[in-house]
Order: C-alpha cells, then structure tokens, then sequence
C-alpha cells in the first residue's frame, strides 16, 4: 500500500545515528526492567495500548488521503475493521490485547489464531513459561469482551475445499502479531501456510499492514527470512528497541516503514550496531589549499587477461568516483589496451601500466591511497601482481582499499596459509586497510557457502576482520561495516544499485574520501562513503530526500531513472551532488 506522505515522515524524521539490538539484548533489556520490579504484563498491555493508539491515527491517515483522493464520491462512515492473525507466544499475546483495545475504540475486530489449540490454552513451551502466562492472560483478557475469533486451522480445512478467503476477513487493516523476536527456525505447516494466506489475502482486499515488533516470518537478529516467507508489512511498530534484522538483508523489504514504540528506559546494553541514515557534514575546503592537499589515488585494476576478456571499466568507474569525492590527483593502473578509453572518459586522470611492475611500484611510494582489485583478474600474473604490489603498499605505509579481485586473491593466500595475511593484519593495527566484500566475495575469504555468510552477516564480518584484519564494509541491502570493532548498517541504497560495477564505485568513494587528509576521521569516512554512496544511489532513482533532475548525458533532456536500468556510471554526477549538500 502507498503510504501518505504523514506516515512516512513520522518514520524518517531523524537523520540521527540510531542504536540497533539482536533479540538476545532485547530480552535482557526487558529482563532488566523486571528485575526493577516492574511487571511483564504490564510491560505487554502497555504495549498493546500503545500500539492500539498508533493504529488508529496510521488508519486515520490512511484514509484521509483515500478521501482526498477521491474528493468527488460520497463516503459513508463506517465502522473500522481489522482482522489481527495471533501467534503462541508474547507476540500473539501483544495482538490479543491489541485486538481487544481496538474492540473497545469501536473497531470491528477479527482475530484470527495459529497454532493455539482452543480458547483456553496456548502451546506450552518448556522455555518461556511466564511468556505463554502472559499470552494466555491477554487471550483471556479479549476473550472476555466477546472477541470475535476463529483458529486459522479450521479456515484452512475450508480453504482446502477450494474456497476463497472467508469474507470475514476483509478489513481496513491487517495485523500480523504471529511471531516476534522469538523466531528461530522457519514456519512450519499451519504458520508458514497462514504467512502465505495473510500475505495474499491483505493485498487482495488492499488493507494497510500492521507487524508488531517485526514482520513475522523475519528473524531479528540477522534480518534472515526463511524460505523468502514473511509477512509483507507496510508499518512494523518496533516495541522497547530498535531490532538489527530491520534493516539488513531481507529486514528492509518486508518491514515497511519503521515507527519505534520505545515503552521503557534502558541505557547499559552496548548496541549490537548502529544504523547510518545520512552523511555527517563534510568541512568546506580550505581556500589556501591546492591539489596536493587533496591526496593523491592510485586505483589498480582493469586488467586484460592473456586472450580473454577485459575489465577496464572497473578502474575507471573506480576512478571517476573517486574523482568525483574530491579526492586531489588519481593515477590509474591498469592494462596498456584501456588506457585510451580511460583518458576519453576521464582526462582528469593519470595512466600507468599495470605490467609495468617496477613504475607501479615506484607510485605506489608516492601515491597518498592505494585502491587494487577492481578488475585486477584472478590468474596466475595476476595473483603475482597483486601479491608484489600489496606488499608495496605495506612497506611504504599506504592506505589501501582492497576490493573485488584483490579478494580473490587476499582468499588463496589464506588458504595457502601465505605469510602476507599475518603481515596485513599486523599492519592494519595501526594502518588503515578497509577491505570491501560482498557475500560472494566474503564465502570465499572464509571458506564457507555463500548461505551461511548470508544468514548470519554480522558474524561473517565479524569473522573477515579476526582473520585478515583491518576496516571492513560487508555489501549488499542493509550494507554493514566494521569500522575499529564498532558495527554499522547502512540505511540507505535500493535494489536498483544491484548491477555490475556499483562496488567499484564504492571502492573509489571509499580511496577518494580516504585521501583527503582535511576529512581525517579515518573511522568515519568509511562509513561516510558508504552512506554517500548508497544515498547517491537513492537520489538518482528518487527515493531519498536529496532531490536532483537527472539529464541524459547526450540530449539534456530531463530523466526519470528508475531502479531497472540505473547504471554505475550515473553515480558519480549523483556522487558529486550528494558531496555537495553535505558541505552546505
Ligand atoms: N516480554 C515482554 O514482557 C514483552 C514482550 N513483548 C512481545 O513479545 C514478543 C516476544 O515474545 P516471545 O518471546 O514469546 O516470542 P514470540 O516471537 O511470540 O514467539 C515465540 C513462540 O513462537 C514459537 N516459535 C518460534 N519459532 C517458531 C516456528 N518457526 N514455528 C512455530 N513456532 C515457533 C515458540 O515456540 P517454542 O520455540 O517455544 O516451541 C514460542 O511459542 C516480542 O516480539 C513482543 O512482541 C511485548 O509485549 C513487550 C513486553
Ligand atoms: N538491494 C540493494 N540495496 C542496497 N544496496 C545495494 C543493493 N544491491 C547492491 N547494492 C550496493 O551496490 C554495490 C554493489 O557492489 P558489488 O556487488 O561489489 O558490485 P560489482 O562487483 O559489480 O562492482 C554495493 O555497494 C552494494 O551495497
């Protein structure tokens, strides 16, 4: 459902680092506040009244923009509806309660149960047993006041006679409070079948869709979802704190817009991470400067391999990001074939060839970044040149960025157990090295499947910087970075940035910001371009707050690019532009 544009900016209001928990700190904070004393269910019917109160001023919105969409019909007041899908545990209990503070608003009211037995009795579970209590309490607190009820299950045996969905579950909005942060494992029988119902049913009748605490079906700390089946919310009400599976991996796609429902103070839990929204301002330049104070980039890549094919749009698409962050001078590296198209579409840039071993050598001395991989290749002359030259950059003290082929190779020298990873994660203690994977690139460095790095991405990063050291950025929807052992998310960036060559942006984003010594937070300026990257990839398909006309290169003609066809060489315009309203 579009959501009106109150609702939207209730979500995106603040611009403000924001601290992100794993279900694991989230039931310690609540233990915390009961140990004070202060009861559970209490803590759960505040909750519920809270959220109970949201729903009926989000459906007001709603529906005042259906109104005003529609000036010339005549509307007939009618009653509110909501038909709220209830798990076993504290979750259901929260839509229970939900379900019956509504009812006493005036809402007509349908709760729909899954995996609860009958009226009187919620699964037991041999490990939550004050949990189910306080569920089972709710339920009997709606049950009280006539709720109107039915088991899924018993819908389901009706469906199965090839029914369509029963019309008592129209409503104006759709609950789902089937699970919280309790899920651990994928749905299974009735609750994965009720997933799918609530999903298809809600978009049939086009009701707006409510998650309590998470979109059930994701998991909250890691932002997995089982077999690509969540409930596909429009608003998620994150209750006590911010979950970190909100916003990684499939977290964004399915939550909606995020409304916090922050019910009680906590202060002592360290953050599992913390979400980056926006740039940090960036300093104007200083006037008496000249290009030497802005570094000086050499980006190594864009090989052509003996016969085959050739990447030299890498380097260059590296190094007109680069370029385009401010960064003083750049110099690229790569095969003799590209340097002509390189100097076409970056007279700006310098060239030098990538074989030319002793010359790469000898700029890498004087260069003030070194960014290699982008395009390097994986073969035997590669591996040896990539192996000359980042042992180079470590004995004359460079920052490196490493991408792309770089890790390729960074992986085959783990696994020959090569003296040279020791030597890296030594020097980047006190040299910064940041290393940019993405999950294909991450499996390889760790020696796993590309799943297991997908369904728990924070330990992979984790992982990556234990072994090999250094700054690491994890990339993909909801990108993670480890800057100096503290964890971020990147909130911003869309699936349109999904397309060849966008991590050779970043790369260059990363070397530009990292050479120029007047932004000299090292720790912030890799978490500064990765947001600055992902909003210059928002800005252009129109969905951040940065707002600029895009023109087509060749006619002028103002455009309108969506996320199917953005290209990695429209961003570094975007970048640029991005660059710029940070420095206001
Ligand atoms: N504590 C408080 O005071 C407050 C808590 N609050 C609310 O509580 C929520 C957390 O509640 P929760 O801990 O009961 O977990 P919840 O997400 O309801 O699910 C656990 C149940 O689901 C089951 N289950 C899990 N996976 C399953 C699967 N795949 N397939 C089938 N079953 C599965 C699991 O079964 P078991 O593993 O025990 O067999 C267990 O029965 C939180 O998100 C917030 O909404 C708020 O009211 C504020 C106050
Ligand atoms: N769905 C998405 N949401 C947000 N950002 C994305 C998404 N898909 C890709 N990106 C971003 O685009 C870039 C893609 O990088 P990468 O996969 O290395 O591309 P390539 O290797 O082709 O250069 C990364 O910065 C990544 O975070």
């Amino acid at each position: 459902m579009q959501l009106p544009m109150q609702i939207t900016a209730q979500c995106s209001r603040s611009s403000l680092p924001i601290a992100l928990y794993n279900s694991k700190q989230v039931y310690a904070i609540e233990q915390a506040w009961f140990a004070q004393g202060y009861d559970s269910f209490g803590l759960m019917q505040q909750a519920a009244w809270q959220m109970a109160q949201r729903i009926i001023l989000l459906y007001q919105q709603v529906k005042t923009q259906a109104k005003s969409k529609a000036k010339h019909h005549n509307h007939k007041v009618s009653q509110p509806s909501a038909c709220v899908w209830v798990g076993q545990g504290n979750n259901g209990g929260d839509g229970w309660l939900i379900a019956h503070y509504l009812q006493q608003a005036g809402w007509q009211v349908q709760v729909i149960t899954v995996g609860i037995e009958n009226d009187n009795q919620t699964n037991d579970s041999q490990n939550s047993k004050s949990a189910i209590s306080d569920a089972l309490k709710a339920q009997r607190m709606a049950l009280d006041m006539s709720c109107p009820h039915q088991r899924f299950e018993d819908m389901h045996q009706y469906q199965n006679k090839n029914a369509r969905l029963d019309i008592a579950l129209q409503a104006d909005v759709y609950i789902d409070a089937l699970f919280g942060i309790g899920l651990d494992r994928a749905p299974a029988n009735s609750y994965k079948q009720a997933i799918v119902s609530f999903n298809s049913a809600a978009q049939q009748i086009g009701a707006l869709v409510v998650a309590v605490d998470i979109p059930s079906g994701l998991v909250a700390s890691t932002g997995q979802v089982f077999e690509g089946l969540a409930i596909q919310a429009d608003i998620t009400l994150c209750l006590i704190a911010r979950k970190f599976g909100l916003h990684t991996k499939d977290g964004m796609g399915f939550s909606g817009k995020v409304i916090d429902i922050p019910l009680i103070p906590f202060a002592s839990i360290e953050p599992a991470a913390i979400l980056l929204k926006d740039g940090q301002h960036l300093t104007p330049r200083c006037q008496n400067s000249y290009k030497g104070s802005y570094g000086h980039v050499l980006v190594v890549g864009g090989n052509r391999i003996d016969g085959s094919q050739g990447m030299g749009g890498a380097a260059i698409l590296t190094s007109s990001s680069a370029m385009a962050t401010g960064a003083g001078k750049i110099t690229v590296a790569c095969h003799q074939a590209f340097h002509g198209a390189l100097l076409s579409s970056l007279p700006d840039a310098m060239t030098i060839d990538l074989h030319e071993q002793e010359s790469v050598e000898h700029l890498i001395k004087s260069a003030s970044v070194v960014a290699i991989g982008m395009g390097l290749g994986r073969d035997e002359k590669a591996k040896i040149l990539f192996t000359r030259y980042l042992k180079a950059a470590i004995a004359h003290n460079k920052t490196l960025i490493i991408d792309a082929d770089g890790l390729y190779h960074l992986a085959a020298l783990q696994r020959d157990k090569n003296e040279l990873i020791t030597q890296l994660r030594e020097y980047s203690k006190t040299h910064n090295v940041c290393l940019t994977p993405h999950s294909g690139e991450a499996a390889k460095l760790l020696d796993k499947k590309i799943s297991a790095i997908e369904n728990d991405r924070s330990s992979a990063i984790h992982q990556c910087a234990n072994i090999y050291g250094g700054n690491w950025v994890l990339k993909g929807a909801g990108s993670l970075i480890l800057a100096q052992g503290q964890l971020y998310v990147c909130g911003a960036g869309n699936a349109g940035m999904a397309t060849a060559g966008m991590g050779d942006i970043l790369s260059g984003v990363v070397a530009g910001l990292l050479a120029q010594q007047d932004l000299n937070d090292e720790q912030n300026n890799l978490c500064q371009a990765v947001v600055i990257h992902a909003l210059a990839g928002d800005m252009l398909v129109r969905q951040s707050s940065y707002d600029a006309t895009t023109y087509d290169r060749i006619s002028g003609n103002q455009l309108l690019i969506g996320q199917r066809g953005l290209q990695a060489q429209d961003m570094p315009a975007a970048i640029r532009h991005i660059m710029q309203k940070l420095t206001c």
